[in-house]
Formats: C-alpha cells, sequence, structure tokens
C-alpha cells in the first residue's frame, strides 16, 4: 500500500504493512514513543487539570497573558469585523486594534463576477458551511511571489500545508482559496505596508468579500515555531510530513499563525500527536483556476447556486460527508497521476461488474457517520469543562462506538474485492487498532448502544451508555430517571382519562417532555382547552402543551440527568485516556471510507447514463461525447459528438450560428476531461484523453458591473492569464474572444492570440463567430475547422425560413452568413428594423469586398507557407519508413498544386518553379 500526498492510496506502489513512510521507508513510531502523558483528557469539571499539549512547547498557554498582542486586530475590507462567536478569550487589553491603513479597497464583487487576476468569483465562497481557516503569508523582497499557505477544518483535524511560486496575478492562491472555502483568512499586519495594501492583499479581499480577514502580527509568523508545532502536533502516522516542509519556511511560517490563532479563538486545543498534517504541492494535480471552475459548473450553477446541474451534481451519489468532500475536492482538483487513475478506474470496473460488492459497500457505506468530524472532537481538549462538554463527550462515545461497530460488516464486504486499490483500503481495515479499540469501549459501554437519529432516542443512549455495575451511584440515579419518566407517562394517561382526550407524551430539545394532542374527532368543551394545560402550540392539526406538573417533574427529570451525565462523563474520561493512543487509526478509517464512498458514487453515475471507461494517450479522441450535466437537465438525450485532437492537430476552430451549440460542446470536451482525470468513466461511446496539466476556459460573460470592468477589459484580463500559463499539456477552451469590440479589432486580436497559442503543444478549441478566422487552417498544418451544422425548412403556413439546429459538428467553416440577424428574427424586434439591417449589413460585405484584392501571390505564399510547416512537422516526428515517406510527401505535393489551382488559376507552371 502507498500513501500519495493528497493522502490516497495508490495502486501503483509495492504495498506493505500501511505503516511504511513513503520517502524514507521508515517505519512509523511505535505508539508508547508517541503518546506522551501529556495526552490524558482531563478530569471532569476541573480545569486546572487539563493538560496542554506542552508546557515546554514554544508557543504558550491559549488566552493567557502571553498572548497579549497576538492579534492585532480583526479587518475586512479595512473595517474591523466581529470576531467569530468563539473568540471571547481575549480581554481587550490583550489585544491592540489595528487597521489596515490605507483605506478601503473597492471592493465591488458577487458571485460570478471577475477579479483583476481574470478569475471569476465562483460562488464557491458563498456556500454556508465553511469551517476553514486559512493563514497565508508571502515572501518579501526576492522571495515575492513565493507562497506559505495552512489552512484547517474546525470539522476535520487535518492541517494541510503548501508553498508554491505564484506569478503576479495570483491564480494560484486565489485557486486554491476558493476550493478550500475559508471563513477566515489570516493575513500578516505587514500585508499593508506603509498605508499600501499589497497586490495580494486586495485581491483576497476582491476575490473573498464574505470572509472574515484577520490581520496577525508579522512575528507570529514564525517559521520555527511552526515547525515546533508540526513535531508536537503531528500524529505519528503522517509524521514523514517533517520531512517535507522542514525547508519550507513559509509554509511552516503560516502553521505557526494558524494554530497560535486556533488556540486562541477556540475554547480548545488540539492534543498532542493528534493533527493529521499533510503537505500538498500544486504539482500533483491539475490547476483549474476558479473562472474555470465557475464557467465549467464544476461545483456551483451560474445561474441558481442551490442548484445541482452542476458536474458535483451528476456525480454525487455520496452518502457520508466525507465522500461529498473528497468528490468535491476531486473534481476542483483532477489527478495528474494516470496510475492513480487508473487503479481508481480499475476499481470502478469492478464495482460496476460485481453487484454484490457494489450493493454490499453502498449498504455498509451509508451507516456511517462524518469521521473527520468525530476525529476532530475526540482530538480536541475543552479548556473549560462544562455540563455540556461532558455530555457531548458522551455522544462522542457512542459516535465513536458506532463508527467501529461499521468496521467488521465493511471488512466482511471488501474480502472478495480483486483490484489494486479496493484491496489496499481493504487492508487498511485489518489494522487490529480498531478492534482494540471498540473492546476498550464495551469493557464500559453498554454493548447495545448505538447512535440513533432523534433527540429522546439520543439522550436514552446517553443515560443509558454506561453499563451498570461500574457506578452504584449511576446506577442509583439511573433508577430516578426512569422513575421519574415513568411518572410522566402515568400523568399524561391520568389526564387523558380526566378529560377524555387522545393525548400522548413527546419530548423535544427545547421543551422536554411535553403533551400532544391530535385534533382530529376531538371536541373542545366551550370550544377551549381546559385552564391546566399550559404553554400551548398549535401545529398543523394538533396542540401542543404542558401543565405545571409536568415543568416540575421535567425539572426532576433534568437534574437526574445531569447527574447521571456528571458520573458517565468520569467513566468516559477515563476510557478515553486508554484508547487515547489508537484514536489515529480513525485517519485511516476516514479516508478509506470517504474513497469507498466516492468510488460507489462515480461507479452509480455509470448506472444512471452510459458512461465508458478512459483511455490515457496522447490524443484527446471523444467517440459520441455528451455533455454530462446537459445530459442530466434535457428530457432527451443531447447530440452527441466527436473529437479528435492530437498533436499534429491541437487546434480546432469551430463556427456555427448563434444557438447552434458551440459552447455546449467545448464544455463538453473540458468537462469530460476533469471526469476522466479524477478516475470516473465518461458519456460516450469512446474516450482517450491526453492528461492535461491546467484547464483555462475562457467564454463570454456578462458585464461586471461589480469591479466595473467592462466586457472588453475582463476578455482581455481573461487571456492574458491564459496566455501568460498555458503550457504544451494544457488544454484551453476560448469561446467568443473579442466580441467586445469592434469586428476589425476583435478579428485582429483573435488572429493573434491564436497564432501565440498555436505556437504551443496544448490542446485548444476556440469557438467564434469570426468566419475570418477558419483561413488559419491553410496557413497552419495544425489548425482544423469545425462548424455546428444546421438545416433550413420553411413554416408551411407563413412561408417563413426557419432555422434547425442540429447541434452536429462537421468538419470544415461554417457556411451560414447573416444569422445573427436571422436569430433576431425569431425574437420581438419589428419587422422594419431587421429589414433595415440587412440592407445595411449587405451593403458593408460589398463594401469589404471590393476593397479586398483578390491577391493570388498572397495565397501562393500562403500555400508555400503551409506546405513548408507541413514538411517541418513530418520531418520532426516521422517515424516513416522511406518509402512511405515519400509517398505522403507526393500527397502533399498533389494537395499543394491543387491549393495552387484554386489560389491563382492562373499560374499553373507554379509548382515546377517551387
Ligand atoms: N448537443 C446538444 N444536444 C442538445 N441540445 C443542445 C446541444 N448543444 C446545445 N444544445 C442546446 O442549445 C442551446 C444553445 O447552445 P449554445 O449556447 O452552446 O450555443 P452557441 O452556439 O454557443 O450559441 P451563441 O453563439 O449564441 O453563444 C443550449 O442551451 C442547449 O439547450
Amino acid at each position: 500500500m502507498y500513501q500519495s500526498n493528497t493522502g490516497e492510496i495508490t495502486g501503483s506502489e509495492p504495498t506493505d504493512s500501511g505503516q511504511t513512510c513513503r520517502r524514507s521507508g521508515l517505519k512509523e513510531a511505535t505508539a508508547s514513543s508517541c503518546c506522551p502523558a501529556s495526552l490524558s483528557p482531563a478530569l471532569p469539571y476541573r480545569s486546572s487539570e487539563v493538560h496542554t499539549p506542552s508546557s515546554s512547547h514554544a508557543p504558550s498557554q491559549p488566552g493567557t497573558a502571553s498572548d497579549g498582542g497576538f492579534l492585532e486586530g480583526q479587518c475586512r475590507n479595512g473595517i474591523r469585523v466581529g470576531r467569530p462567536a468563539s473568540s471571547v478569550l481575549m480581554s481587550s487589553s490583550d489585544t491592540s486594534t489595528v487597521r489596515f491603513p490605507g483605506g478601503t479597497p473597492r471592493l465591488r464583487r458577487t458571485p460570478g463576477s471577475t477579479g483583476p487576476t481574470g478569475t471569476s468569483v465562483s460562488s464557491v465562497s458563498t456556500i454556508s458551511g465553511a469551517s476553514v481557516i486559512v493563514a497565508v503569508v508571502e515572501g518579501r523582497g526576492l522571495a515575492r511571489g513565493e507562497i506559505g499557505m495552512a489552512s484547517i477544518d474546525l470539522k476535520c483535524p487535518e492541517l494541510i500545508l503548501s508553498q508554491f511560486a505564484d506569478t503576479g496575478t495570483y491564480a494560484k492562491v486565489i485557486t486554491r482559496l476558493h476550493i478550500l472555502m475559508p471563513m477566515e483568512i489570516l493575513m500578516p499586519d505587514t500585508a499593508s505596508e506603509k498605508g499600501k495594501w499589497t497586490k495580494l492583499f486586495k485581491l483576497i479581499t476582491e476575490n473573498f468579500p464574505g470572509v472574515n480577514l484577520t490581520a496577525i502580527q508579522r512575528k507570529y509568523y514564525n517559521e520555527k515555531k511552526g515547525l515546533e508545532y508540526i513535531q508536537q502536533l503531528c500524529a505519528p502516522e503522517f509524521a514523514t510530513v517533517l520531512m517535507e516542509v522542514q525547508t519550507k519556511y513559509y509554509c511552516l511560517a503560516t502553521a505557526a499563525a494558524l494554530l497560535k490563532y486556533l488556540e486562541f479563538i477556540q475554547s480548545s486545543f488540539y492534543a498532542a500527536k493528534s493533527l493529521k498534517v499533510i503537505f500538498k504541492g500544486s504539482e500533483q494535480t491539475t490547476m483549474i483556476d476558479s473562472a474555470s471552475a465557475a464557467n465549467l459548473e464544476l461545483v456551483v450553477n451560474n445561474r441558481d447556486n442551490r442548484s445541482d446541474y452542476t458536474l458535483l451534481g451528476v456525480l454525487n451519489h455520496t452518502k457520508t460527508p466525507g465522500g461529498a468532500r473528497r468528490l468535491r475536492s476531486n473534481i476542483l482538483e483532477p489527478l495528474l497521476d494516470v496510475d492513480t487513475i487508473t487503479t481508481r478506474l480499475d476499481a470502478i470496473q469492478e464495482l460496476l461488474q460485481n453487484e454484490e460488492l457494489f450493493f454490499g459497500l453502498k449498504n455498509a457505506i451509508g451507516h456511517f457517520l462524518d469521521i473527520d468530524r468525530l476525529l476532530s472532537v475526540l482530538v480536541q481538549i475543552p479548556k473549560q469543562e462544562t455540563a455540556q462538554a461532558a455530555e457531548s463527550k458522551i455522544t462522542h462515545v457512542i459516535q465513536l462506538k458506532h463508527t467501529l461497530d461499521l468496521v467488521p460488516q465493511l471488512r466482511e464486504v471488501l474480502k472478495t474485492c480483486n483490484t489494486a486499490l479496493l484491496k489496499a483500503y481493504s487492508a487498511t481495515l485489518e489494522d487490529n487498532r480498531f478492534d482494540i479499540i471498540l473492546e476498550q469501549i464495551k469493557t464500559v459501554v453498554n454493548y447495545d448502544t448505538t447512535y440513533l437519529k432523534g433527540s429522546l432516542n439520543l439522550r436514552t443512549q446517553k443515560c443509558y451508555a454506561v453499563r451498570p455495575n461500574i457506578n452504584a451511584f449511576l446506577d442509583i440515579a439511573r433508577r430516578v430517571y426512569t422513575e421519574i419518566v415513568d411518572d410522566i407517562a402515568g400523568l399524561v394517561n391520568k389526564l387523558g382519562e380526566k378529560y377524555g382526550f387522545p393525548l400522548r407524551t413527546s419530548f423535544s430539545t427545547t421543551r422536554g417532555f411535553f403533551i400532544q394532542m391530535k385534533l382530529d374527532g376531538v371536541v373542545l368543551p366551550e370550544g377551549k382547552l381546559p385552564p391546566e394545560f399550559i404553554k400551548v402550540t398549535k401545529q398543523k392539526n394538533s396542540y401542543g402543551f404542558t401543565t405545571a406538573d409536568l415543568i416540575k417533574m421535567n425539572g426532576r427529570c433534568d437534574e437526574a440527568l445531569r447527574e447521571i451525565f456528571h458520573m458517565s462523563y468520569v467513566v468516559i474520561c477515563q476510557l478515553l485516556t486508554t484508547i487515547h493512543e489508537h484514536i489515529h487509526c480513525l485517519y485511516k478509517l476516514s479516508d478509506t471510507v470517504s474513497m469507498l464512498d466516492m468510488l460507489l458514487s462515480l461507479a452509480n453515475a455509470c448506472t444512471i447514463s452510459d458512461y465508458v471507461r478512459p483511455e490515457f494517450t496522447d490524443t484527446l479522441a471523444i467517440k459520441q461525447g455528451r455533455h454530462p450535466i446537459l445530459e442530466r437537465m434535457a428530457r432527451q438525450q443531447p447530440v452527441s459528438n466527436n473529437t479528435y485532437i492530437s498533436e499534429g492537430s491541437n487546434f480546432v476552430i469551430v463556427t456555427g450560428p448563434n444557438m447552434s451549440g458551440k459552447s455546449t460542446y467545448l464544455k463538453q470536451v473540458a468537462l469530460c476531461q476533469i471526469m476522466a482525470q479524477i478516475g470516473s468513466f465518461v458519456p460516450a461511446e469512446y474516450a482517450s484523453f491526453r492528461i492535461a496539466d491546467q484547464i483555462f476556459t475562457r467564454i463570454g460573460v456578462d458585464d461586471d458591473f461589480e469591479t466595473n470592468s467592462s466586457t472588453f477589459m475582463l476578455e482581455m484580463k481573461e487571456i492574458s492569464y491564459i496566455i501568460h500559463n498555458a503550457s504544451d499539456r494544457s488544454l484551453t477552451i476560448i469561446d467568443e474572444l473579442g466580441r467586445g469590440t469592434s469586428a476589425e479589432e476583435g478579428i485582429g486580436i483573435c488572429h493573434s492570440v491564436c497564432e501565440f497559442l498555436l505556437g504551443l503543444k496544448a490542446f485548444t478549441l476556440f469557438a467564434t463567430h469570426f468566419l475570418e478566422l477558419c483561413q488559419l487552417e491553410s496557413l497552419y498544418p495544425n489548425v482544423e475547422n469545425q462548424h455546428m451544422e444546421v438545416e433550413h425548412t420553411r413554416n408551411r403556413d407563413s412561408g417563413a425560413e426557419q432555422v434547425v439546429y442540429t447541434y452536429l459538428l462537421s468538419r470544415g467553416c461554417s457556411d451560414e452568413r447573416q444569422y445573427g440577424l436571422r436569430a433576431a428574427e425569431i425574437t420581438s424586434l419589428p419587422p422594419s428594423i431587421i429589414q433595415e439591417a440587412k440592407l445595411v449589413a449587405c451593403k458593408v460585405s460589398q463594401q469589404l469586398l471590393a476593397k479586398r484584392p483578390a491577391d493570388p501571390e498572397t495565397q501562393r505564399q500562403r500555400a508555400v507557407y503551409h506546405l513548408a510547416t507541413r514538411l517541418l512537422q513530418t520531418a520532426r516526428n516521422s517515424r516513416l519508413d522511406p518509402e512511405s515517406l515519400r509517398m505522403y510527401l507526393k500527397g502533399l505535393k498533389k494537395q499543394y498544386e491543387a491549393e495552387l489551382q484554386t489560389a491563382a488559376p492562373a499560374r499553373p507552371t507554379d509548382t515546377e518553379e517551387e
């Protein structure tokens, strides 16, 4: 078994016990060496006995005077913002509020608008429920552009570190932040120096308007402290990360600031050796900038951000929160490594072929809770022991037992699997720590205690969680509680008999026990409830109320419960101390469950529609590909199309009238590419892909009033971002470039952008209304013209011409003209205006034709250029034997002669001269 940096097991590496360090092959530290005495949880309600992660550890106890000055102030958009509800630990004297000087940068952004990087702010950042805090720092002086980042999800004890070099547009930082969906971003107070905002700071404020931005004194970005923190907190399983990060000063510095801040704002801290720490370089995943993610509607729909019509919506059939998170992050950052992708595809194929395995796994996975969240609470030690914290701890142990009870079922189902990835995950479940923990839990917790939904059910489970005969006082308190509950039932029965009403006992968290009565067939005396019934509420067809006696009984109930929880908590704390050294195996379980859930989800998607297993070659070839989201939206099956892009023909120009399906086709190709790179099957009959290191899209958006940018400026920013970043291995989708300016300028810009991109080996799909660009095909051998076919019919009644969209892609340039005017005819524009427009358009094109010299010489030169480039390319790539090469060149010569015939029929002898 082999664990990649993203924490994923890949089947491509040799397997071992699952505890081998990836880089060094070192065995994991033994449990005893990694579990210092300081781990023991505190005894109930005595905060003085709570242990800090380490007294010798440099970062000081949170919330103490030594924190003074740590938090320079909380600032967002230059305005001090409210501290999160939990951050009330520090007195005002400990903090000095500073604002980033220099005034507030203009913030005029909404979801879907585009930032100065040319990166649109997709509404990912606006998804509610964000729980990630990120610290960012940028190198200074010569190191400017070197970015360090550390993030932690408050619901998942995983510290993610990264360090990378970014360009002046900071696209990588912004994209990574979008993927993380932070609720708060920490930056050094020096982000605003001498009243000037750094560019990165400005961009972050602009791109994340709904996110809290907090200034931390630069001194807390301390790499030495960061390393100490990681050594102190990292769970032994992930200790190899130290080797990866120990010289990465910027990410270490952000780790220090982030962990210090978390200690400060949270009423708990992470136990030593408890955190999963991973380093995520940008080189292991495909870079999809946030504008492209928004354009392609990967996780958020552009029209309605609650809609499921996204790639995530199409593929998401996950059963657990962890599985859904994993799928989302994979879609936003697809894999680059073909071996890892292949092992996933093998696993999905096995799931599709083995029904028993598929349904068995689905059933087993569906009962798991959010393991990351559970781990997060288990590895945090509350600073203050309250009754509420005590009750929560009991819930967590019940959840832990519930989770571990599911492991044998999962093991059993996976026993029959054959593919490397499933086998590797099956092996992780053989870890005997799962059984050790469960056995230890069962020594104090009832065998049949399990996690149940519903507040009363869970309360009952908590009440009876600890086994009898462990604490005699606990047993007595529980008997008292049972008697009170019985008394409540008796009271309600008596009241029912007294008034002749169909009363029943109900429970809610806020009211405790109360009485409910259905109204069906009940006749109230004088139309009123008896005065004994108080605090009456009416819901649909039932009344809810209580009585003075019942309120008293609820009070006694609560008191008994407090006693029970208090005594149970003491037992639970002792239990937690004994199992704590083994708890890190839950990281493995979380990884296994989320991955299996994601694979099942991808397999599920194949059962809903006909998907095919993709191959990975040097060519992008899709037979009868379909747009996955359109397929889900449309009642009918969308029209499928073929795609062929290879190194020798890597630039496809797509033309066609408005509404003919150009944009849909372009997006379809990119979506299929992303699906393939996350290890999913794709909607096609056959599909082969070249791994793309980056996926860029420039797809027309409306004016961005928020940033006050014109359509044209946005286009230029986006295209310049692509030009600066595209590589030979990228996939680029450009739709309607240059529509924000005059036709001549638009054509000019498109032409020069095309020429630049033609110099790369990137695969490019370029949709345009400028038919002039189709001439590029005769200039460059690697250009291919394609168009969307339309048909024309006549309306039987009116005789008017009608356009029928076939959505079929064909070779060559579109020969449709004036389709804009024809599209306008369908709208409610007055016929007189359309008529006038037609006249003017006709005159303009006649004038243009008159001006354009029939210049055979230029065309001859183009043909020569065309021939020369093809020859050059053949010479470079040729693996042909001499005879085949001769035949090929002969063919080229003929083709060239034919081209000259069309260009200059008057000069048939040119070929000989050449
Ligand atoms: N392959 C297809 N099968 C079925 N319907 C399609 C297909 N492609 C596109 N459509 C439908 O046609 C509509 C228009 O498609 P699209 O926006 O891609 O056209 P377009 O050529 O890019 O138009 P414009 O040039 O005006 O931007 C889509 O909203 C979709 O409903």
